[in-house]
């Protein structure tokens, strides 16, 4: 029988937690991983109830320590090398593209894949013994699952093009003032301030809060044009939409609003 490497739960309404488990290798990303990862992906976002997902790796000492260099080293051919990027990158990308937010709750290591996971993810916080990095140079290969992109959107060409041409991992702190991390907590800190943030995210009007993560999400990918004119029709929808006109009825009337999804 399958070894389940990948868990999901939820924690309260609206908010689950999604768990990477392959703690023996330190949560790296192998070929089961990555479906499994899929397979809790597209049922998260089946639930009508989903809002916010928290995504951390099992154990102290890694979210996820890369793609695993066993699967690498094993791949037969130039095809089968750019399937694995490309899978790994599609995967990565549904995340980006996804309704739900995503938490990136990095606990520990956060290399190679893990750091590229933790950038497709909607915002990071890090506990301060986490070290964040692409090390992939040191084995003669370099990022395949978007890392080398995400990354010089996230802190820049510059110091992207530093932490991949080097190697060189960063601590939570530095990472914080590169701008990879958003906030930075001490480790028995962590799950209870993304779940703070998730409360909060949670408690909003549920198509107002799908339509910004989805606008300020794709805003990573879209021209600004592009990215306007979107944003003119999310923000049309949702000002004739039920919980447009409750929301600001109720700041007219001095209540609170009473948001129904619609
Ligand atoms: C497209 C994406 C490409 C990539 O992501 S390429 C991979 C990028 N990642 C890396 O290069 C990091 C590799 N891992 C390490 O450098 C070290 O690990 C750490 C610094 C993270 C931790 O070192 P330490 O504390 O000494 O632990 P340990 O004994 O090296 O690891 C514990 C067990 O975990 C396995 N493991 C760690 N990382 C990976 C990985 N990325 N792929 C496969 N296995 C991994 C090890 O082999 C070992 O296992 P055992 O106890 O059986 O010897």
């Amino acid at each position: 029988m399958a070894e389940t490497w990948v868990r999901s739960e939820l924690w309260e309404p609206g908010i689950y937690v999604l768990r990477i488990q392959r703690e023996h290798a330190l949560n790296a990303l192998n070929e089961q991983v990555l479906d499994q990862l899929e397979e809790t992906l597209n049922a998260l976002e089946s639930k009508a109830d989903a809002r916010v997902v928290i995504v951390t790796g099992a154990g102290s000492k890694a979210f996820v320590a890369g793609a695993d260099i066993g699967a690498i080293h094993g791949i037969p051919n130039h095809a089968a090398a750019e399937q694995f990027a490309e899978r790994g990158q599609r995967l990565f990308q549904r995340f980006q593209d996804s309704p739900l937010i995503f938490i990136a709750a990095i606990n520990g290591y956060a290399l190679g894949g893990g750091m590229e996971l933790a950038m497709a993810l909607d915002m990071r916080i890090a506990s301060k013994t986490a070290r964040l990095g692409q090390p992939e140079i040191n084995l003669g290969i370099i990022p395949g699952f978007g890392g080398t992109q995400r990354l010089s959107r996230l802190v820049g060409p510059g110091r992207a093009l530093w932490m991949v041409a080097s190697g060189e991992p960063v601590t939570a702190n530095d990472a914080q003032a590169l701008g990879l991390v958003d906030a930075v907590v001490e480790a028995d800190e962590l799950m209870a301030e993304c779940m703070r943030r998730a409360r909060t995210l949670a408690a909003k009007a549920p198509l107002a809060l799908k339509a910004a993560k989805q606008m300020v999400a794709g805003s990573r990918d879209w021209t600004l044009a592009e990215g306007l004119a979107r944003e003119a029709t999310a923000f049309a929808q949702l000002a004739v939409s039920d919980d447009g006109r409750e929301g600001t009825a109720a700041f007219l009337e001095k209540r609170q609003p009473q948001f129904r999804g619609q």
